[in-house]
């Protein structure tokens, strides 16, 4: 009988390690990610920035990603040259974009100045940091579709869900961390310095570089170990652009792209407001204010391996988003409730948007293999990816441009500094509307995998 080959993805300490190392560059640049938003009252107060200044610099996530095509550039490049160099570019261009952000946000050499590009009109400072972070969007993006192939040539036919809700898990303890700290650490020391925390992620970053540094060496090994293919096999295998047809012209990856939009809409640039929201309507102190929204990160912690570890057992995929994107709507919905405004209900619905926020990742990720063969996959996710930044950019903006216009309900003065006040009901009827959009597109891609038979509907482990 012939003898199966081991190869290095047989052995569960290296594709656990291997998970563990990647996982943890993605801590780092989910850090630097969510450390500028609860920093909004103080950005306020400290340097200027008003509501769309603040929007304005959030949107700068997808300035590249979107309108330069940068993801779907760095979707191809993973599929051409491999997870070890365009992980290797990836993190370097999230410690520059840092560098960037923090050499605006610390220095007062552009105070007073007001830039006026294209349609916009904004502090020099708000434009700089932007330009910043959109250089480190464009890594921490590219990073993570890199990792998400990372992860599918270790896990494929095994934990590939609880691997990939594992690596969410721990990504999401950077959002919750940076949450958490962000204002105590600009506070600290007794003088307020909003740069400091950008510091902190600087010093992260550089981290989470040596460890995908190290991967590669892990990475190098897997492919030894693998039986090498011919050169039929290998041209077979190569990644051509008429691949991106392919991809665009199938309907379920339309839904999965376009629910991916919808759903994370409702959620990440949520958190971007999450902790003014506690100021506002819930009358948190703006010590504590972070602490409410940053257990929704740390409740999806225990919660996205644990879906994922059901989807990889008992399948049910395609259920699992349309419950997860019921919960987003019961919640934001309830947000928006003048009435509810007492900060035990905050609790309780951030812990319910938690769930939720596991639900639909941990199922929505793992499914793709499902509808693209390995070979489109970097790019399969890179062209997901660029729709959902088209959300990610447009959302924060135009939350920020109806808090302006339509929502200021007066002034206060907090720790000396004057600040507007605002009411949320708006904003978070908005956000419940991405939800129902979502709800929708998870019934379609139900529908849709039945048609195909992709399987969505079935566990991921092949016994
Ligand atoms: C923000 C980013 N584009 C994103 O969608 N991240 C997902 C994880 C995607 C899978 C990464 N291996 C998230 O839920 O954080």
């Amino acid at each position: 009988m012939e003898k199966i080959r081991q190869t290095l993805r047989d052995s569960a300490a290296a594709r656990w390690t291997a998970l563990a190392v990647v996982a943890f560059t993605m801590l780092c640049g989910y850090y630097l990610t969510d450390v500028v938003a609860p920093l909004k009252g103080l950005l306020e107060g400290k340097l200027g920035w008003g509501s769309s200044d603040f929007g304005f610099f959030n949107s700068a996530y997808g300035w590249f990603n979107v309108f330069l095509g940068m993801l779907i550039v760095g979707g191809i490049i993973l599929d051409k040259m491999g997870v070890r160099f365009t992980g290797l570019m990836a993190t370097i261009i999230m410690v520059c974009g840092t560098i960037i952000k923090f050499w605006a946000i610390s220095t007062h050499s552009l105070d007073g100045q007001v830039w006026k590009v294209l349609w916009f009109e904004a502090p020099a400072q708000v434009f700089i940091a932007g330009l910043g972070f959109a250089i480190f969007a464009v890594g921490v993006e590219v990073a993570g579709i890199t990792v998400s192939k990372i992860i599918y040539k270790w896990f494929k036919g095994k934990e590939l869900a609880l691997a990939m809700g594992l690596e969410m898990a721990t990504a999401r303890l950077g959002t919750g961390l940076a949450i958490a700290t962000a204002v105590p650490i600009a506070k600290a020391f007794g003088v307020v310095d909003v740069s400091r925390p950008i510091l902190l992620a600087l010093i992260l970053l550089c981290i989470g570089l040596l460890s995908f540094v190290m991967y590669m060496f892990m990475d190098k090994k897997l492919d030894a170990s693998e039986v090498q293919k011919t050169q039929a096999e290998m041209d077979e295998d190569a990644f051509k652009i008429s691949d991106i047809f392919k991809i665009i012209t199938n309907k379920g990856w339309w839904y999965i792209a376009i629910l991916c939009v919808l759903f994370y809409s409702a959620v990440f640039p949520f958190l971007k407001y999450a902790t003014d929201l506690m100021i506002n309507k819930f009358g948190v102190s703006e010590e504590l204010a972070g602490t409410i929204p940053s257990m929704l990160p740390f409740g999806t912690i225990l919660l996205t391996p644990f879906f994922g570890n059901l989807y990889d057992r008992k399948g049910k995929g395609a259920t699992i988003m349309i419950i997860g994107s019921l919960l987003i709507i019961a919640v934001h919905a309830l947000f928006s409730v003048p009435f509810l405004h007492h900060w035990i209900m905050a609790i309780i619905l951030i812990l319910v948007l938690g769930v939720g926020f596991s639900l639909v990742p941990s199922a929505m990720w793992p499914s793709v293999p499902k509808i693209i063969p390995e070979k489109q996959l970097g790019t399969a996710y890179a062209l997901i990816f660029w729709v959902q930044n088209w959300g990610l950019m447009g959302v924060p903006a135009l939350i920020g441009w109806v808090l302006e216009k339509y929502c200021i309900t007066g002034q206060v003065v907090r720790d000396g500094l004057t600040v507007n006040t605002y009411n949320y009901t708006l904003p978070m009827l908005i956000f419940t509307g991405f939800g129902v959009l979502a709800l929708i597109f998870a019934f379609l891609l139900k529908i849709e995998d039945k048609k195909k038979g992709y399987g969505l509907q079935l566990p991921n482990i092949v016994k």
